[in-house]
């Protein structure tokens, strides 16, 4: 038996640093994650990875977690070089508010993987939204009048997109551990996010030069139609904690191309990320009133703020990553003024894997898709349906490598996974494998709550229909493997989701794969990867995951509007 299996098992006080040590030597195959751009890891590979035991406990990683608690109450110092890219005040037409100016509130931030206070931000309701709406729109101005936002060329705004990335390349790896702080990711992740979030700002610095409209033609004589493109005005954009970085910028980096003015509602649970970029904005020249960010607790000052959002009629447009349940509700409060909407829900992703696979390529696929994030990703795999005759085969190496992982601090050396962003994330975690092992799925690996709101990365075999990954999201790092026989009953499984945002398979076979791909019901398909965002991509699904694509060629035209000018009595 290991000294780490023995400590664990046993009942032998131990320092659970000294532990966690110890684990991490015995694990010393447990290289650092490569990140790959857009926040991904490379996966681990290597004949190893295959030979490792099942039955290592994954809990022998598990870090020492009651640190977390202990230093509840402390400030946290994150040794950026930049320290002012930390704000801690909303930004509202041009001014910084250390508390909201309503009712001086403020709430606390904490660091997910230690407990530590990384600091207070101002909790901004109903009236900090008006206020902000109306800076937004009075910094939209009209296309009549220069000086104004509306006003300025794509040229202009191309440049301050531009003057923003070098901001944002300058300041990558501040703010890489703003998002390890906030959010928990390990450092190697939150660094290829900080790529991946500067990727939309270069994009769209380029798509504001190319704004295009068009000319068409009359079937009367003496008549031009010209289409132009014109920005929409103020925008509302409200984005998750997940990417706290890249979700931003997906929608802030458009509007602003466009010539939109933004009011952006910052998740509560990472809310510094925002703040920073605010602060590139302003710094960059940027001017006063375009850029608003609100941050509000979760509950009433967010549904508040939301609600102020979509009820105004100087909101033109709402821009929405989330739930699906609170898309129907942002949904349903727009309809009275009839904005125009983006909407990027929740997923279920199917991921497949037929008998004809390159199981190596699979299993690699499986780990980046499933684990990015810690499994919190609306694009992550959620149901891994594999053929009967490679079941074990790939449960088992599936099983190896996600053994291997680090659990810890993500800014710790070679941690390729941190902690999830809140109980209520850990709570769901715990119910999907409490219920899946209720109808008969095994545990191969992981399976268990850790300290603070550590979860082990888990892969449960022999799941079935009946099991809630079936039906609902897990939004945590459990891979559950289902079994199939026949292409058509996959494909029928796969497409047994009132949401489709996803969906991903791995097959040789080139005629599978282009039947396969076009009958998933998804807005993305991966084949034979588990990586599919980039900055050129529409990005988005149909059903129940929304509508409206982020990034690629389309991107920007959420954000525009096409007018019709009709000469006439030319001849
Ligand atoms: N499709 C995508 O691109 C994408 C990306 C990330 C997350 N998601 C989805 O988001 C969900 C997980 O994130 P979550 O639990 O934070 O989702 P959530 O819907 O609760 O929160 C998302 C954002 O909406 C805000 N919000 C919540 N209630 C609100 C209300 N009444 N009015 C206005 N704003 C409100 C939150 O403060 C946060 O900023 C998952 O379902 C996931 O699939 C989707
Ligand atoms: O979670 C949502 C976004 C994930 C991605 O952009 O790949």
């Amino acid at each position: 038996m290991s000294l780490v299996a023995l400590c664990t098992s046993s009942r032998i006080r131990i320092c659970p640093r000294l532990l966690q040590r110890v684990a991490a030597a015995a694990s010393s195959t447990h290289s650092a994650a490569n990140y790959l751009p857009g926040g991904r890891f490379a996966p681990l590979t290597g004949s190893k990875a295959a030979a490792v035991s099942l039955s290592t406990s994954a809990i022998a990683k598990m870090p020492s977690m009651p640190k977390g608690i202990l230093k509840q109450g402390q400030k946290e110092d994150l040794k950026l070089k930049n320290p002012a890219l930390l704000v801690n005040a909303a930004y509202i037409d041009g001014e910084w508010h250390k508390r909201a100016p309503s009712d001086s509130s403020t709430f606390d931030v904490f660091n997910k993987a230690t407990g530590e206070l990384i600091g207070a931000v101002p909790n901004c309701g109903a009236d900090e939204t008006a206020r902000a709406i109306r800076g937004a729109s009075a910094a939209f101005g009209a296309f009549e009048k220069p000086g104004s936002w509306a006003a300025t060329t794509g040229k202009q705004r191309a440049d301050l997109l531009t003057a923003l990335l070098r901001e944002l390349t300058a300041n990558a790896e501040d703010l890489a551990r703003i998002i390890v702080a906030e959010n928990g990711k390990s450092l190697s992740e939150a660094r290829g996010e900080v790529v991946y979030s500067n990727s939309f700002v270069e994009w769209f610095a380029g798509e504001a030069l190319r704004t295009y409209g068009h000319t068409a033609p009359a079937p009367m004589p003496g008549v031009v139609n010209v289409v132009l493109k014109q920005p929409i005005g103020v925008a509302g954009l409200i984005t998750p904690w997940n990417f706290p970085a890249a979700m931003i910028t997906r929608k802030l980096a458009p509007a602003l191309a466009a010539g939109c003015t933004v009011v952006i509602k910052a998740p509560a649970e990472t809310p510094f990320s925002a703040l920073a970029l605010a602060y590139l904005c302003e710094r960059v020249g940027i001017p006063k009133g375009v850029v608003n960010v609100l941050t509000c607790t979760k509950g009433e000052k967010e549904a508040a703020v939301g609600k102020a959002l979509c009820e105004s009629p100087y909101v033109r447009k709402i821009s929405f990553t989330g739930s699906t349940g609170v898309g129907k509700l942002l949904m349903g409060q727009s309809a009275s003024t009839l904005k125009k909407l983006s909407f990027e829900l929740g997923g279920n992703a199917p991921f497949i894997v037929f008998e004809d696979a390159d199981l190596d390529k699979a299993v690699d696929g499986a780990i980046m898709c499933k684990f990015r994030a810690s499994g919190q990703t609306c694009v992550c795999a959620n149901r891994i349906y594999v053929h009967e005759s490679i079941y074990a085969e790939f449960a088992s190496r599936l099983a190896a490598k996600v053994d291997r992982f680090k659990l810890g601090h993500g800014l710790e050396e070679g941690v390729t996974h941190g902690p999830l962003v809140s109980e209520r994330g850990v709570a769901k975690a715990q119910e999907h494998v409490e219920r899946s092992v209720a109808h008969g799925a095994k545990v191969l690996v992981g399976g268990k709550k850790g300290e603070g709101l550590f979860f082990e990365p888990t892969v449960l075999a022999d799941v079935t229909r009946d099991c809630p990954m079936s039906d609902e999201e897990t939004f945590g790092p459990v891979a559950g493997l289902y079994r199939f026989s026949t292409e058509e009953e996959v494909i029928a499984l796969a497409n047994d989701a009132d949401v489709g945002l996803a969906g991903y398979f791995f097959s040789q076979d080139v005629s599978r794969c282009w039947r396969v791909a076009q009958a998933l019901q998804v807005g993305m398909v991966g084949v034979q990867t588990g990586l599919i965002g980039q900055n050129s991509v529409p990005f988005g699904g149909v059903k129940e995951s929304g509508f409206g694509k982020e990034g690629g060629r389309g991107g920007i035209d959420e954000y525009l509007q096409e007018k019709l000018i009709v000469f006439g009595g030319l001849q």
